[in-house]
């Protein structure tokens, strides 16, 4: 049998063929990509589990995860519905994201999403545009314990019509449609564009950009682990080049305690290594602050 659902149940049988877990759950959102994630999952594994998480953000969202949640009990799958309760800050997208790992960690075997090969050339794209270091340019990995993404070599069009040929009805998430988010305009905006300009297959090419630049990174970085600790003593690092020092920097930082560190965190705490001028502390997020002083770095709370 060749065609979308073949295509999609290959794809989930090579990952669950690599990564044998003992346990897989599938996040459902009630779109395309997971439902057709959902039903290849059911056919392929007895007694797996699908979970919707309800964010309780929009006015009908216990419906919408109540369909889903049946529409993967009738493939075969476990379902459940997780109701969450979005706060925090740094937006609402990122709040609901936040919220939703949360809900959706397992206590053993993987959980697996439903990006697509689209979803990661958008990643890609977006790390590109704003900058955002190489780790985001390198894009989704297919598995990143608990979390596995079967489908990242799959288009977001094998997937609807995978979803078509088996009936199922999919969900259209309105935020999808909205031209203030984003992701929304370069998905429907710019990789139409690209894909005009440059004749075709640019979600593949992004993915494989990826894919390429992820293999350097996970070099980059286990060679810089052998640095691990040297950090705050400048001297040991000052001489190693730049992508190495920056490695072993953004390491012992991680290790210090410091969350969510951007690119542009990273370079400013590098240039006292770097570019010393005796210049004063860099702020962190999570309240922290990074001062050079007799030729070593100090991560400090920020008083
Ligand atoms: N409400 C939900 N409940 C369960 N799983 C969900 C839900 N929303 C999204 N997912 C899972 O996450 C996958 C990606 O969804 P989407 O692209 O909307 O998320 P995202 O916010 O971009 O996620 P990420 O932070 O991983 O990029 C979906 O295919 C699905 O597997």
């Amino acid at each position: 049998m060749n065609g979308p659902v073949a295509e999609i149940r290959t794809a989930v049988r090579r990952f669950l063929d690599e990564v044998q877990p003992e346990h897989v759950t599938v996040a459902v959102s009630g779109g395309a990509d997971s439902l057709a994630l959902a039903a290849a999952v059911a056919r392929l594994v007895p007694g797996a589990s699908a979970v919707v998480v309800d964010h309780q953000l929009q006015p009908g969202s216990g419906d919408v995860a109540l369909r889903a949640a049946q529409q993967c009990s009738e493939f075969g799958l476990v379902a459940r519905v997780e109701p969450v309760a979005v706060e925090g800050g740094g937006g609402p997208e990122a709040a609901a994201r936040k919220a939703r790992y949360a809900a959706l960690k397992p206590s053993s075997g993987v959980v697996l999403l439903g990006h697509t090969l689209d979803d990661q050339a958008e990643t890609v794209l977006l790390g590109l545009g704003r900058g955002s270091g190489p780790r985001s340019i390198a894009g989704m990995r297919a598995f990143d314990p608990p979390w596995g993404r079967p489908l990242l070599g799959v288009s977001r069009a094998v997937t609807r019509a995978a979803c078509a040929e088996q009936g199922i009805e999919v969900w259209e998430d309105p935020h999808n449609v909205d031209p203030s988010f984003t992701r929304v305009r370069l998905r429907t905006e710019v990789l139409p564009l690209l894909e005009d300009v440059l004749q075709g297959g640019v979600a593949s090419s992004l993915a494989r950009t990826a894919a390429q630049l992820r293999e350097d990174c996970d070099a980059l970085d286990s060679l810089a682990e052998a640095f691990a600790g040297d950090c705050c003593a400048v001297d040991d690092i000052a001489e190693l080049p730049a992508a190495l020092r920056r490695r072993v920097v953004r390491a012992w930082l991680i290790d210090e305690g410091v969350p969510e560190l951007s690119d542009s965190h990273l370079r400013r705490v590098d240039a006292l290594v770097s570019e010393w001028r005796g210049q004063g502390g860099v702020w962190l997020p999570g309240g922290f602050v990074v001062r050079r002083a007799h030729g070593r770095l100090a991560v400090e709370p920020q008083s």
